[in-house]
C-alpha cells in the first residue's frame, strides 16, 4: 500500500515527511508521490528533475481538475471505481483530496453499492495487490504474512478484516472480499481522518463455497470450500494473536462474516481487545441513530413502540439488541423489552418451538408458542436444494413449509401493528404495498427502515414508503438515495449505513487508546450521530448529510473518547478531547518531502 522508505513525523498538516528515495523511487511510492506538485527545490533534492513535466502546480488545484475529468471520462460506475484505486496507488493524498471534495458523488462509488460490484468483478479490479493476505491454508505462516506488510508496533492504528462469507446482502466472495476491508478503511480516512498510511486491510482466505469462483479460472483466492469448527477458531485465533503481537496498539474492526461465526468471534474477543464488530454494533448503533429521532418525532415514547425486524442475521439482531437496551433505559423491564422485538427470518417468526434451530443470538428473542398458536400459518415452497447461506434458517424453513408453514410478515405486521419495521433480509420488495399500507393504518408515524444492500436489495425504495404512507412513514435507507416530492413537500433520505458511524466509533478508540470497545462507547457513538440532525421539518432527514461526514465523525470520535476515559477504559487521556482528536486527524494536503 505504501513504502516504509517514507517516515513521517507529526500529524496532519505541517508534518515533515524524510526520505531516503530518489527519481522514479520517490514517485512510485504512492504516500510520497504528489506529481506536478513537487517543488523545484524538492525537485533538485529527490532526483526528480527530467522524470517530471515543466509544470509547477503546488496548490493542488489543476491535478483535481485533471482527476476529476479523467474521472467523468470513465464510462460506468466500475470504470470510476477502478479509476478511483489506480489514483490511489499512483498518489494517495490527491486520491483522498478529490474523495473529500466530491465526497456524495464518489463515495458511493469507492465504497457502497459499487463496492458490490467490483467484488463481484474483482478479478478485473484487482491491479496492484493492497493489504494482507492469509490462509487457512497455511495458519503457521500468519504473523510471517502480517510482518510482511513492513510496518513497526508503533506504525499501526487499525486493521480490517473479513472472512467474506456475508459481503454486504450478496453472500460469500472468497478472497475478491479483500475490497471491502479496503472500502471501510477508504471511509475510515475520508470520514474520520484515520491516517491511510497507518491502518491494514486483511482478507481471512477460509475457502469459499461460491460455485461461480470456484469454477472462474481467474479467481485469487484459495479454491476449496470454506472450513468450519475448530480449525475456523484456530485460524481466527492465530490472526488476532499475530495481530496483537505485531500491532499492540491497533484496534480491530470486523467485517462481513456469516452468522454463524460472527458472534462467537465478537463475544471470544470484545472483553480483552479493543474490537467492535461493524455489521452486529456499528448497524445497531446507527440504526439506534436514527430511530432516536424517528421517535422523538413520532410523538410516541420508547415504551410504545413495538418493533418487527425482517432478517433476524447478523445485523437484524445486532439492531434488535441496541432497540432493548435503549427501551430499558426508558424504563421498561429487559424481558418486557425483549416482548416487544418480533424476528421475522426464512422460517417465518422466530418462535420458541424452532428451539436449537435457532441461532443463539437469535433464540432470546424467540415468541413464546402460545403466543402465537392461534396465528394464521402460509404454506410456502421452500428454497431452492442449492441455497446454502444460511443453512440453520432454510433447514427451518424446508421443515415447517409445507405443515403448518410459516407465520410469514403480512401475518405478523397484522397481528402486531408494529411501530417500527426493519429489513435486513438481503431480499427486495419483501415490504409490499399491501404490507405497508396495512402497518401505516394502525399507526401515526411508521417508522419503516429498509436496509439491505447494496441498493438493488432494499425491501423497498423510499419513493414507494412515501407514496404508500402517503408522506406519514418516518425512513432512512442503506444505500444513498435522492430526495423524493411528494405533494409539495421534499423528502430528503438519511442514510443509515455504519459508515456514519464507525469510523468516529474507531478514531475514538484510537485517539483514548482504549482497552475495549464498551456498550456504553456504542452508545455514545449513537447519540452522538442523532445529536447531529436537528431539522424536524416535514421531510427532513433522520441522519446528518454525508456531505458532513468530516463534521459528524469527529463528533462521534470525541464523544467516544470521553466515554472511554470517563470509564477507565482509556490509555491516553488528553484534558481537552477535541483538541487531541482534531491533532490525531490526517488531511489530503502535501507536506513538504525532505531528502535524508
Ligand atoms: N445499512 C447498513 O449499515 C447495513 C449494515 C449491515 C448489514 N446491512 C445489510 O443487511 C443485510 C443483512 O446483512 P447481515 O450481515 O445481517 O446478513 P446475514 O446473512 O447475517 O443475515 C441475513 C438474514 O436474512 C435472512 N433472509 C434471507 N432471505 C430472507 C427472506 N426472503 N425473508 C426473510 N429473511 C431472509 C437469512 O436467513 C439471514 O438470517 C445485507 O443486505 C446487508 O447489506 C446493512
Ligand atoms: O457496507 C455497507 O454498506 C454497510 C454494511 O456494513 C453492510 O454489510 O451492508
Ligand atoms: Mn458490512
Amino acid at each position: 500500500m505504501f513504502s516504509r522508505q517514507a517516515r513521517i513525523s507529526g500529524f496532519g498538516a505541517g508534518r515533515r515527511i524524510a526520505t531516503t528515495a530518489r527519481g522514479y523511487d520517490v514517485l512510485r511510492d504512492p504516500a510520497l508521490n504528489k506529481g506536478t506538485a513537487f517543488t523545484r527545490q524538492e525537485r533538485a533534492a529527490l532526483g526528480l528533475n527530467g522524470l517530471l513535466p515543466p509544470a509547477v502546480t503546488t496548490d493542488m488545484e489543476p491535478q483535481l481538475a485533471r482527476a476529476y475529468r479523467a474521472y467523468r471520462a470513465a464510462p460506468t460506475d466500475l470504470a470510476k471505481h477502478i479509476y478511483m484505486w489506480r489514483l490511489h496507488d499512483d498518489n494517495v493524498t490527491l486520491f483522498y483530496a478529490l474523495l473529500q471534495r466530491h465526497m456524495m458523488d464518489m463515495l458511493p462509488v469507492v465504497y457502497d453499492p459499487v463496492v458490490g460490484e467490483a467484488i463481484e468483478n474483482y478479478s478485473e479490479v484487482m491491479t496492484r495487490p493492497r493489504g494482507v493476505f492469509l490462509s487457512i491454508d497455511d495458519p503457521d505462516s500468519v504473523e510471517e504474512r502480517l510482518a510482511a506488510f513492513g510496518a513497526g508496533a508503533d506504525d499501526i492504528d487499525l486493521l480490517v478484516a473479513s472472512d467474506a462469507e456475508e459481503i454486504l446482502g450478496i453472500g460469500d466472495w472468497g478472497s475478491n472480499g479483500i475490497d471491502i476491508s479496503i472500502g471501510k478503511l477508504a471511509v475510515y480516512t475520508a470520514a474520520a481522518g484515520v491516517d491511510p498510511h497507518r491502518v491494514v486491510p486483511v482478507i481471512l482466505d477460509v475457502g469459499t463455497d461460491n460455485e461461480k469462483l470456484l469454477n472462474d479460472p481467474l479467481y485469487i483466492g484459495y479454491r476449496h470450500s470454506r472450513v468450519r469448527g475448530d480449525a475456523y477458531d484456530a485460524f481466527i485465533d492465530a490472526y488476532v494473536t499475530a495481530a496483537r503481537k505485531l500491532f499492540p496498539k491497533a484496534m480491530l474492526h470486523w467485517e462481513d462474516f456469516g452468522s454463524t461465526n460472527v458472534r462467537r468471534i465478537l463475544d471470544r474477543y470484545r472483553n480483552t481487545v479493543p474490537t467492535f464488530n461493524d455489521d452486529v454494533q456499528g448497524t445497531g448503533a446507527i440504526v439506534l441513530g436514527a430511530l432516536i429521532n424517528a421517535v422523538e418525532r413520532s410523538g410516541a415514547s420508547w415504551a410504545d413502540q413495538r418493533v418487527v425486524i425482517l432478517g433476524a442475521g447478523t445485523a437484524g439482531v445486532g439492531i434488535a439488541d441496541q432497540i432493548r437496551d435503549q427501551m430499558v433505559r426508558h424504563g421498561v423491564g429487559r424481558q418486557d423489552a425483549v416482548r416487544r422485538i418480533w424476528l421475522v427470518d426464512l422460517p417465518g417468526l422466530l418462535t420458541d418451538g424452532m428451539g436449537d434451530d435457532l441461532l443463539d443470538f437469535q433464540r432470546d428473542y424467540a415468541r413464546p408458542e402460545a403466543e402465537i398458536a392461534q396465528y394464521p400459518r402460509t404454506p410456502c415452497e421452500t428454497l431452492p436444494a442449492t441455497e446454502t447461506r444460511w443453512p440453520a434458517m432454510a433447514g427451518l424453513r424446508a421443515k415447517i413449509a409445507s405443515a403448518p408453514g410459516i407465520i410469514d410478515l403480512a401475518t405478523v405486521v397484522k397481528a402486531v401493528h408494529p411501530t417500527i419495521l426493519i429489513g435486513t433480509s438481503t431480499t427486495p420488495h419483501l415490504f409490499t404495498e399491501a404490507i405497508v399500507r396495512d402497518m401505516a393504518s394502525h399507526v401515526e408515524r411508521p417508522i419503516i427502515l429498509p436496509l439491505s444492500n447494496p441498493t438493488q436489495l432494499h425491501e423497498a425504495t423510499p419513493m414507494q414508503l412515501i407514496e404508500w404512507t402517503d408522506g406519514k412513514v418516518l425512513v432512512a435507507t442503506g444505500a444513498p438515495f435522492d430526495d423524493v416530492e411528494h405533494k409539495g413537500v421534499t423528502y430528503t433520505i438519511g442514510q443509515a449505513n455504519n459508515a456514519a458511524l464507525y469510523p468516529g466509533l474507531g478514531f475514538g478508540t484510537i485517539v483514548s487508546r482504549a482497552t475495549t470497545v464498551s456498550d456504553a462507547m456504542i452508545f455514545a457513538a449513537a447519540q452522538a450521530v442523532a445529536g447531529q440532525a436537528t431539522d424536524t421539518a416535514p421531510g427532513a432527514a433522520l441522519l446528518p448529510s454525508n456531505e458532513d461526514l468530516r463534521e459528524t465523525s469527529s463528533v462521534v470520535a470525541v464523544q467516544v473518547a470521553r466515554k472511554a476515559i470517563e470509564q477507565g477504559l482509556a490509555q491516553e487521556k488528553p484534558d481537552n478531547v477535541v483538541e487531541a482528536v482534531r491533532e490525531r486527524q490526517w488531511w489530503p494536503v502535501y507536506n513538504p518531502v525532505e531528502a535524508v
